[in-house]
């Protein structure tokens, strides 16, 4: 288990050894008493006690207990500091390795499942370091101590109070791997009610719009209902075995009574003797018996811990030894296959755009584009072929430089809780109010914003809640703007604007395009109608390839979908029956 907290904070356990120092002193001073106890005994049993004797002991004890309070809470606030301060780094390097893992993780894993890790798992971590390592190591050392000062009073008894631990210890084993199965599978549940949770929470308005209220809450009773049977039957399984544990412990205090008693008869030991290892033997199983507790404890949190050390273990995008930047920015595919676990959805993608041009991926629904410019940012690593950036393979170049390169507008753009300013400075967090304003001017969102109550000021909401689509789009788009990245991707990014600001929006795209490589994904062909170069992405390959009058010539697959998107164009809505205007 140390192994394993050593894996995950990456640090020695060192860092806690001035905590555990303090615990050993505060169970020094909390076994102590019990020496003077035994002083007390023997004097009350052998000689006259006197008032001054009490008020020496008095003293003793006071000091004693004012001591075991000050290790004990230095113990603590040094445990609770230097784990906190531990798990603090692991939250900060598990952000940092999420990071760096290819997209495909994400896909496997659900959000919730992710977030449980992070947040629930880091906690119950946490607390192996700040409560149960030292409420495990205290529990153990009281009764070493106890055992040795004991060993020094009476041989015979010690060993009476002692046999009872190598029998418990087996028990205390099997607890531990009950533990260990049971609570895999209620970290599983937990994680699952959180997804549920989450999914509830981020679709509430669409479960609304779609009345699926019971049908959405039966996923979540469910899960909840198993996380309730899991917790159940962790304790019902568990809490039993921890139960034969204690009670084997405390056999040895009836041995000890009955070897005690047989030993004062027979006036071997002295009465005081013998009350001395009754008072003290308390000092030795209560402790042995939370220890035991703490352990099974721990060892649920251990279960935290192996989900954190299992994302740990996911591997990153691997960084090139020896990176290269490129001096161009044309973006070239050659032989690139891709698949989605077992499902390819490029067989042979091949094609170039030149530096400063803008090229459109086009193509049915579900074809592959996106997946095309996610390889071009590297969410993906190819498997076969090449993506390069001005002939430098995006493998050989540091993801964050290649990130920092590239400018993308996804479909549905994300907008952080915080101001809009801050969301438009995301692309470029040392730009002066001037740029962000200009930046925004550029997208066509400045009108819009200006008129807000807060203007720049006003914040977005989480996910940009408190905007309209085509207005998170405009400022994501103002994002990109501001980021002055040499490569544009824009991934339907003019989607989920009105046909006013699209016209605006189609300058913006096309002054960026004179100085940037631009790839625009885009179902709506009008949008694209005068790229440089148009692909259409079918079958997991590049079918056709030219410019739109080139591409209408050839009367191929572009051909179909324009004259389809011009009939849907002439379409509306009489008295709420769809019809065609040819019709
Ligand atoms: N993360 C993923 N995991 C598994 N399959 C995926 C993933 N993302 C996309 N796919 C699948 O890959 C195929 C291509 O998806 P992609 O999003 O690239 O298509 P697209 O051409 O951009 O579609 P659209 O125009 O509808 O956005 C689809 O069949 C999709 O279901």
């Amino acid at each position: 288990m140390f192994n394993m907290i050593q894996m995950i904070t990456g640090q020695s356990g060192r860092l806690l050894s001035r905590a555990a120092w303090y615990t050993v002193l505060e169970m020094i001073a909390n076994a102590a008493p019990a020496g003077l106890l035994f002083f007390v005994l023997a004097s009350l049993f052998h000689r006259e006690v006197t008032g001054r004797d009490i008020l020496i002991w008095s003293a003793c004890l006071i000091a004693l207990f004012a001591l075991q309070a000050l290790f004990a809470s230095r113990g603590q606030i040094e445990a609770q500091s230097t784990g906190a301060s531990i798990m603090k780094d692991v939250r900060l390097r598990l952000g940092e390795h999420l990071r760096k893992l290819p997209m495909g993780y994400f896909s496997r894993r659900d959000q919730g499942d992710i977030s449980h890790t992070l947040l629930a798992n880091v906690d119950e971590a946490e607390m192996i370091l700040t409560h149960l390592f030292n409420q495990v190591l205290g529990s153990v050392i009281l009764p070493v101590v106890s055992a040795v000062f004991l060993l020094f009073v009476d041989w015979r008894l010690t060993l009476a109070v002692l046999v009872s631990v190598p029998l418990a210890v087996p028990v205390l084993y099997w607890s531990q791997n009950l533990m260990r199965k049971q609570s895999g599978k209620r970290q599983e549940a937990a994680a699952a009610v959180n997804s549920r949770l989450l999914e509830y929470v981020q679709t509430i308005r669409l479960i609304k719009a779609h009345n699926q209220t019971g049908q959405r809450f039966t996923r979540l009773d469910e899960a909840m209902a198993r996380l309730r049977d899991d917790s159940i039957r962790v304790e019902v399984v568990t809490s039993p075995v921890v139960m034969i544990f204690s009670m084997i412990l405390e056999l040895g205090f009836v041995l000890l009574l009955l070897i005690g008693v047989y030993l004062v008869e027979g006036a071997v030991i002295d009465t005081s003797v013998f009350l001395i290892f009754l008072v003290v033997s308390m000092k030795f199983y209560q402790p042995l018996r939370s220890a035991g507790t703490a352990l099974t404890q721990m060892r649920y949190m251990a279960s935290a811990g192996e989900r954190i050390r299992e994302l740990f273990a996911e591997p990153e995008l691997p960084e090139p030894e020896h990176p290269r930047l490129p001096a161009a920015f044309d973006i070239e595919l050659e032989g690139v296959q891709f698949s989605y676990g077992d499902k390819r959805i490029l067989h042979d993608v091949s094609f170039r755009v030149p530096e400063h041009h803008l090229v459109a991926l086009v193509g049915p629904s579900g074809a592959g584009k996106s997946t095309i410019a996610g390889l071009i940012s590297r969410f993906w690593d190819v498997s076969a072929g090449t993506v390069k950036i001005g002939g430098v393979d995006v493998r050989d170049m540091r993801s964050d430089e290649l990130l920092g390169m590239i400018s993308t507008v996804q479909q549905q753009p994300y907008l952080f809780n915080e101001s809009i300013a801050a969301n438009i400075r995301k692309g470029k967090p040392e730009a002066s109010m001037e740029e962000v304003i200009e930046a925004a001017k550029a997208a066509h969102c400045h009108d819009f914003i200006a008129n807000l109550p807060q203007g720049y000021d006003t914040i977005a909401g989480e996910g940009g809640a408190a905007l309209s689509g085509g207005e998170k789009q405009r400022i994501s788009i103002a994002r990109a703007i501001l980021k002055d990245a040499p490569v544009i991707i824009l991934d339907e990014a003019t989607a989920s604007l009105d046909p006013e600001n699209e016209v605006y929006l189609q300058r913006a795209i096309s002054k960026l395009a004179c100085s940037k490589t631009v790839i625009i994904i885009a179902h709506r062909l009008k949008t694209i109608q005068g790229a440089d170069q148009i692909l259409v992405v079918d079958q997991g390959g590049i079918s056709e390839a030219g410019k739109h009058d080139d591409l209408m010539a050839q009367r191929g697959l572009y051909h179909t979908l324009w004259q389809e998107q011009q009939k849907i164009g002439g379409w509306k809505i009489k008295s709420g029956i769809e019809t065609g205007s040819s019709a």
